[in-house]
């Protein structure tokens, strides 16, 4: 390997306590909330094709006036305790919260810029607000914060002269200050999703950002980072020149998931996806696939059964609602998660062979074994294959667990459960099992 200033600042998982919790998370949600959903993806009558959180670089919507849209920005409908409760009645164990996207526009009145909610109709803080509310709530807070700020005179995607480089060292401390700033503000904060750092003027900052996330990680110990923030000497981001992760866990499961253990690259690592193909802020106008609540809950269990954590995102509107698509997947899922979380709390990834009828986890704490079935085979015989010295004991739904399931050894090692739901069922069943591993 070759030898780096700004590589990976420590290699393998972490284990402390605050990682730990994080591994086990399984379920999260994502806010993306600011200016961009006034327009809501549209501007004087057209309809913007692209992501709503990005309609400012539209050709179609004139700068001048998206900038001036935080005048406006006075959502009488928000309330953060509905919305903790929401993602809690879910069973979320976690949020991300965009404190500023890429527009630069601030949802916490920070000193450092007027692009604040301080200085909009609204005037008060909505991070606070969120971070007190969810915390009430008991989940854990992490706040996303975009390295792109076209609001900023200093901000550069590329550094063309001595000029450029002159005013991104302004937009440098800028950014070191909004982010102390932030963490000083909300000290309950668990990590900081960073988006936005792709560009080249910021991937030739390793020293820089290999300091700040140095000062930042001392300001909160165990603060939790992902691999999305800082490059290395060489410009490489989520994995350095060596190969080695950048952060806490790999953060470019971007509306795509890992299909094996293997695409993991062994790491912690979460997905965050959109209710729609790719809408993050508020899109009045929703086009194409929306997905099903059955799909996410999949996606869910997949990412669990895969050792990762699931993050589905919300854009509320303007006004501060959430949309009645989104209120319903929530509820939905929180149906399904009241009676099935334990497949998916505190568990990830069982090394027994993948079978069609769905996804196996297994508790990190307690071992117990879990099958969470989407695909019900028409023999009425869900395949299990495990491992040389283990023996299959014992199968039983997790809503019905004194009744067991009918087991069939059909070879050695391999064992059909016998079960087919007595009438259709619309959502997916879990099936604990019970082994005995001889030595
Ligand atoms: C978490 C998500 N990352 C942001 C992005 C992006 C993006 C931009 C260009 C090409 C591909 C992806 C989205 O706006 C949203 O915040």
């Amino acid at each position: 390997s070759v030898k780096l200033e700004h590589g990976a600042h420590r290699l393998g998982k972490r284990t402390d306590k605050p990682m730990q919790a994080w591994r086990n998370y399984g379920l999260g949600q994502f806010i993306h909330w600011g200016v961009y959903a006034i327009p809501g993806g549209h501007w004087e009558g057209q309809y913007y094709p692209g992501a709503a959180e990005w309609i400012r670089s539209w050709k179609g919507m004139p700068k001048d006036a998206y900038d001036n849209l935080y005048k406006q920005f006075n959502p009488k409908k928000f309330n953060a305790k509905a919305w903790a409760k929401q993602a809690g009645d879910m069973g979320a164990k976690y949020v991300i919260i965009t404190t500023k996207h890429h527009d630069g526009f601030c949802l916490w009145p920070s000193k450092y810029t007027d692009y604040t909610v301080a200085n909009s109709p609204y005037k008060k803080d909505i991070i606070g607000q969120l971070v007190e509310a969810y915390d009430a709530e008991g989940i854990d807070v992490y706040l996303y914060f975009s390295i792109i700020d076209w609001n900023h005179p200093g901000y550069r995607s590329t550094l063309k002269s001595e000029q450029d480089r002159k005013e991104y060292e302004e937009f440098k401390k800028f950014t070191r200050n909004q982010l102390v700033e932030l963490l000083t503000l909300y000290p309950s904060t668990k990590g900081l999703w960073f988006d936005g750092s792709w560009d080249k003027a910021w991937t030739e900052q390793a020293e820089f950002a290999d300091a700040l996330g140095k000062e930042l990680r001392e300001m909160i110990p165990g603060l939790i980072i992902g691999s999305r923030f800082r490059p290395d000497d060489n410009g490489n981001r989520h994995f350095d020149t060596n190969g080695d992760l950048i952060g806490d866990y790999e953060q470019g499961w971007e509306r795509k998931m890992p299909n094996t253990i293997e695409d993991t690259n062994g790491n912690d690592w979460d997905c965050v996806m959109t209710v729609p193909e790719n809408q993050w802020g508020y899109h009045s106008d929703w086009k194409g696939h929306v997905k099903t609540t059955n799909e996410l809950i999949e996606m869910l269990v997949k990412a669990a059964s895969l050792d990762g954590n699931f993050v589905l995102n919300f854009g509320p509107d303007g006004q501060g609602n959430i949309r009645s698509e989104e209120t319903r997947l929530a509820a939905e899922i929180g149906e399904w998660m009241k009676e099935n979380n334990e497949a998916v709390y505190g568990c990830g990834y069982l090394d027994w062979e993948k079978q069609d009828w769905g996804y196996y986890t297994v508790n990190r704490e307690t071992g117990k074994k879990y099958m969470t079935v989407f695909n019900i085979p028409v023999s009425g015989a869900l395949r299990v294959k495990v491992p040389g010295k283990t023996k299959l004991n014992k199968a039983y739904l997790l809503n019905d667990p004194g009744a067991s399931l009918e087991l069939e050894e059909i070879h050695r090692n391999e064992y059909f459960i016998h079960y087919k739901p007595a009438s259709a069922t619309d959502r997916p069943f879990v099936i604990g099992v019970e082994t005995t591993d001889a030595k």
